[in-house]
């Protein structure tokens, strides 16, 4: 690892300051309609600590809708969740975005699909594929990842859970860049577990 793994809390909706007291690197919103997560387009993210990074969580929201977002809350960087394309993120980035574009991975994922998305993204995420666009809890076989070989850093996530810190612990990418948690925190959609997510960020932030 060529840095310390940095920490991105997702989906949060309820006691958001109590958490931004544990200090991760990014706090992620979800501004997509049919997500139990989903924040509502009037929301209105409180005054976070220290310099943790504001995270819009978008999926396939028109652009107009995610500039709008992205001023009235200061976002810093914009999560694409869905089907977003080259194209559509070479625009938003030519509009000085800093984009976090998912992709969901499976056994069959062709990592070459990537390649027109590598020079509009600060960041890649790779997610579990499933029905869901994302949220789903679901793990999907880190091996595959040792099949991508580009040089933008990525977010590892996908139902990672507490139980899976040794299994973080003994994963090495030179890409990788941090983990996001969301689900597996929680006691129910966007109520975050203080405790829980306090052990886990000591433990990683220990690494
Ligand atoms: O959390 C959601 O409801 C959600 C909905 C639509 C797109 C993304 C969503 N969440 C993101 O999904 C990944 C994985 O979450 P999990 O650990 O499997 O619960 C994470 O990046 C969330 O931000």
């Amino acid at each position: 690892m060529k840095h310390k793994l940095k920490i991105k809390i997702c989906g949060m909706k309820f006691d958001i300051q109590k958490i931004s007291d544990l200090l991760p690197d990014f706090i992620g919103f979800i501004f997509y309609p049919n997500s139990p997560r989903f924040v509502g387009f009037d929301f209105v993210i409180p005054k976070l600590k220290n310099k943790i990074l504001k995270t819009g969580v978008f999926v396939n929201e028109s652009e107009e809708n995610i500039l709008k977002m992205k001023k009235k809350n200061k976002l810093d960087f914009i999560q694409l969740h869905g089907m977003e394309s080259p194209f559509y993120c070479e625009r938003l980035f030519q509009k000085g975005l800093n984009l976090i574009k998912v992709f969901r991975i499976n056994d069959f994922f062709d990592f070459k699909k990537i390649i027109d998305y590598v020079p509009f993204c600060t960041y890649f995420l790779f997610d579990s594929d499933t029905i869901y666009y994302g949220g789903s809890g679901q793990k999907f076989c880190w091996k595959k990842l040792h099949e991508y070989t580009f040089q933008v850093p990525f977010f590892l996530s996908g139902g990672i859970g507490i139980q899976d810190f040794d299994k973080i612990q003994n994963f090495y990418h030179s890409e990788i860049f941090g983990i996001d948690i969301n689900s597996k925190f929680e006691f129910f959609p966007g109520k975050k577990d203080d405790i829980k997510l306090k052990t886990f960020i000591k433990k990683i932030k220990k690494l």
